[in-house]
């Protein structure tokens, strides 16, 4: 049903998303991490979430176990609560985007037709995909809240990685493989990435007005 037969009309707000970027002196986007349970993304996002504070960046954490305590919390991990929890949480990322903050969304999103139906919410540049590398034996041996020991037990259904499918993003923006870094590391070389697309300006100058 189309939203005039919804009677649903869009409310423009006197501000414009450019407005509130140049009032941040940042660009806003989404940071999109993807990867198995126990990759590093959580941990990875909120180390950068840590660092852009620090450096004045607007940043917020959208996290997959976060979200499901509340937003989702109707939604369990059969292949159409997985797409409809990543269809709210691309809803939720693009409203931020608009609200001008820097947004980093660790979900597993584990289908790339998920990730694409994700993607074709923003504008190219507004969607930055980073693949969180780690092999399934490392985030088993990692097991920080050992799911996968429950899921070879066989006591959760569907587990990415052992009962359900993961496909690997064939073209991410950015790899960070945490076998191979630390968290402190990935930091660094997503900063340095942002830095080289122009997705981000460090250091942000007191009063800064964006003009690209
Ligand atoms: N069956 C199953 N498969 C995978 N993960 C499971 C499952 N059941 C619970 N959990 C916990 O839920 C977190 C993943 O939620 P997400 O919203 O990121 O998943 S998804 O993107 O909808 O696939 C995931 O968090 P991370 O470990 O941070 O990835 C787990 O803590
Ligand atoms: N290079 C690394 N990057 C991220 N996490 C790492 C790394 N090396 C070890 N770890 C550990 O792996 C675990 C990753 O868990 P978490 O961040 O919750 O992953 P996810 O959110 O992908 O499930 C944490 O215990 C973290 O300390």
């Amino acid at each position: 049903m189309s939203n005039e037969d919804r009677n649903i009309t869009w409310q423009a707000s006197s501000l414009s998303r450019q407005d509130r970027e140049n009032n941040n002196g940042h660009h806003s986007r989404t940071l999109w991490f993807t990867g198995l349970s126990g990759s590093g993304k959580s941990s990875i996002a909120f180390a950068l979430e840590r660092y852009l504070h620090e450096q004045g960046v607007r940043s917020y954490v959208l996290d997959g176990d976060n979200v499901r305590h509340g937003l989702n919390k109707d939604l369990g991990f059969t292949a159409a609560d997985r797409q409809e929890n990543l269809r709210r949480i691309g809803e939720v990322c693009k409203l931020m985007v608009d609200a001008g903050v820097l947004v980093l969304s660790a979900f597993i999103s584990p289908h790339d037709s998920d990730r694409a139906m994700v993607r074709s919410m923003f504008e190219p540049e507004d969607f930055i995909e980073i693949y969180v590398r780690c092999s399934i034996e490392e985030c088993e041996r990692r097991d920080p809240k050992g799911l996968y020991k429950k899921a070879r037990r066989g006591e959760i259904p569907h587990f990415t990685g052992i009962s359900a499918p993961y496909d690997v993003p064939q073209s991410p923006s950015f790899i960070i493989d945490t076998e191979q870094c630390t968290i402190e590391e990935a930091v660094q070389d997503i900063i340095q990435h942002l830095q080289q697309i122009g997705a981000l300006h460090l250091p942000l100058k007191s009063g800064s007005v964006l003009t690209s």
